[in-house]
């Protein structure tokens, strides 16, 4: 029974260890991609820029939910397009028709990502601030 228990014990540190290390490595991803790329700083002050706002003009949680998630879309398109230049760089030093496409294709994912975080800015926020320069 002791053992039974000590057993089991072992398995969720030894899990909880793989959790924290898993959790580790991705935070170190975003943090790489906030390092080395100049468009991930453009987005996260602009994040910064739109929850600041968000907060002023009293969002509800339905246009939160929008809000946030055009937001970590783009962020997490981001990380991805910088995981395909870097995985790119290494397989393709030289230049190549499937490297260029490749990198095209993410980002072009950015961009898409990035027009939807504007149409939903506009479309929630614009209005509010319409409204709030009218009174
Ligand atoms: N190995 C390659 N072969 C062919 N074309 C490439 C290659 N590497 C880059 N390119 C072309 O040059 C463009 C810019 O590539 P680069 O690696 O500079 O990425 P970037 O989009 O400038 O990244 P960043 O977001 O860091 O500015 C790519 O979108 C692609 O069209």
């Amino acid at each position: 029974m002791f053992f039974a228990i000590r057993l089991k014990w072992e398995r969720v540190t030894v899990s909880m260890k793989g959790f924290v290390k898993s959790f580790g490595c991705a935070l170190a991803g975003i943090l790489y991609t906030l390092r080395t790329q100049r468009n991930m700083k453009i987005h996260f002050a602009a994040a910064l820029w739109v929850v600041t706002v968000g907060i002023f003009l009293d969002l509800t949680a339905a246009e939160w939910t929008d809000i946030t998630l055009a937001v970590f879309f783009v962020l997490a398109a981001e990380c991805i397009n910088t995981a395909v230049e870097a995985a790119v760089n290494l397989c393709s030093p030289h230049r190549h028709h499937l490297a260029k496409a490749a990198k095209d294709c993410a980002a072009g994912a950015v961009l898409l990502a990035a027009m939807h975080a504007l149409l939903v800015a506009f479309f929630i926020l614009w209005p509010k601030i319409i409204r709030l320069f009218q009174l």
